[in-house]
């Protein structure tokens, strides 16, 4: 069924509101104030619809960066529009699913606004893609579990456009179904992982780590593990969390989600103490080795841990995936007697979530800080600070 309508205010997970007869349909591919025809799916519950056309196109609309597969889902709009996107996305979930928050940001006078991190473009340092029936690197169309062939990624740093861009080089090195991660260390040259095997040249294989480095400090970071893709988010979040939380040389740190240590080396060196806890045995033997200074457990993080393993601290950091805290972790985190909590959410959604319920169990927000971390993509970074 086609449907010509207004698109209104953008919500969480890339869409547009829309409505047509009271009936509210979610719009994808559209920019607020556009006149659209969509393609409408109502075989669910809540109706979603594709634009097929832009009858009146916002002045925001420019031509899309990548549209060949998945991965810039906001890539048809300027840069500019897209840092509004998202705040207004954050603006919403705070007003749907923050309680009391907005009230609390608007008496402390904080304003939410994404903040641009350099170029939109040539800046991600991870890309996995997959190789196809023919050999070829290859991504997921958007939606769909159809390959498309890639022999450039404008998202990604320029080191992995070169490997794209001379895959042929490289046959032999991976095989139909392989599952590869192009990556572009910010402290050594580019390396091609499969699975364990890394290889920093066509067939000629190197060590399972990649050195990166921000801020003065590096780290050797397992190349299949989790790292920050963006080549600023290490010195962004870093700035975020250190200044924020304002860490002095007496304080005890306990640290959750610390990954491979991104936070726990600088903090091991400026802290009196830092016990960190990581649920990945890869990321905890990295951090073991980053930051030797630190007292680094592998656990599966749940609300009894975040509440035991704060006992004492003075500075609480945490850095969850996705799901962010969770209520009840959020409780824990509040009910410590930590001075100051840097909380580093993805999601605005479990940030909006997490963050209202410290703050309607006594906590307040010192700052709150968005970063465009993930340009053309709906992803946002929040940097929560709450004493
Ligand atoms: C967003 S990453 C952040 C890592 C690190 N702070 C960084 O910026 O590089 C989240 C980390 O939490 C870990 N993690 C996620 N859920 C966990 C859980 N329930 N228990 C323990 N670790 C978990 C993941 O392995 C991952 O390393």
């Amino acid at each position: 069924m086609k449907i010509q309508l207004e698109a209104g205010s953008p919500v969480h997970g890339g869409y547009t509101l829309g409505r047509v007869d009271g009936r509210v349909i979610l719009v994808d591919g559209a920019i607020p104030g556009e006149t659209v025809e969509i393609e409408v799916d109502d075989s669910e519950k809540l109706w979603k619809g594709t634009v097929t056309q832009v009858v009146t196109p916002s002045p925001d609309r420019v031509e899309h960066v990548w549209d060949r597969a998945g991965g810039a889902e906001l890539g048809y709009m300027k840069r500019s529009a897209q840092l509004e996107w998202k705040t207004a996305v954050i603006e919403d979930a705070i007003s749907h699913l923050g309680g009391s928050l907005k009230a609390h940001l608007k008496d402390a006078g904080l304003n939410i606004r994404v903040r641009e991190v350099g170029p939109g473009l040539g800046t991600r340092t991870r890309l996995d893609v997959d190789v196809d029936d023919e050999g070829r690197l290859a991504m997921h169309e958007r939606g769909s579990d159809a390959l498309v062939p890639i022999d450039s990624m404008p998202l990604a740093a320029p080191a992995i456009n070169d490997i794209l861009a001379n895959q042929d080089a490289w046959a032999g090195t991976w095989k139909p179904g392989d599952r590869v991660r192009l990556i572009a260390p910010t402290g050594q040259g580019p390396v091609v992982a499969i699975d364990k095997d890394v290889y920093r040249a066509p067939g000629e294989k190197t060590g399972s780590r990649v050195l990166e480095r921000a801020a003065g400090y590096s780290w050797e970071v397992t190349a299949s593990g989790f790292w920050q893709t963006h080549e600023k988010a290490p010195v962004t979040l870093l700035d975020a969390v250190l200044k924020g939380a304002r860490i002095r040389p007496g304080d005890r740190v306990a640290e959750f989600y610390g990954g491979s240590g991104l936070f726990t080396l600088p903090i091991s060196e400026k802290a009196r103490a830092i016990r960190m806890f990581e649920g990945s045995a890869g990321a905890v033997r990295d951090a073991r080795r980053n930051a030797p200074k630190a007292e680094i457990a592998q656990a599966a993080i749940n609300p009894h841990l975040l509440a035991t393993g704060s006992e004492g601290a003075d500075v609480v950091i945490a850095d969850p995936s996705r799901a962010g805290l969770g209520v009840k972790g959020a409780l824990a985190l509040a009910a410590s007697g930590a001075q100051a909590i840097a909380l580093v959410s993805c999601d605005p959604a479990a940030m909006a979530r997490d963050v209202s319920t410290m703050v309607e169990n006594g906590r307040s927000v010192m700052s709150l800080a968005a970063f465009d971390l993930f340009p053309h993509t709906i992803h946002t970074e929040i940097v929560t600070i709450l004493s």
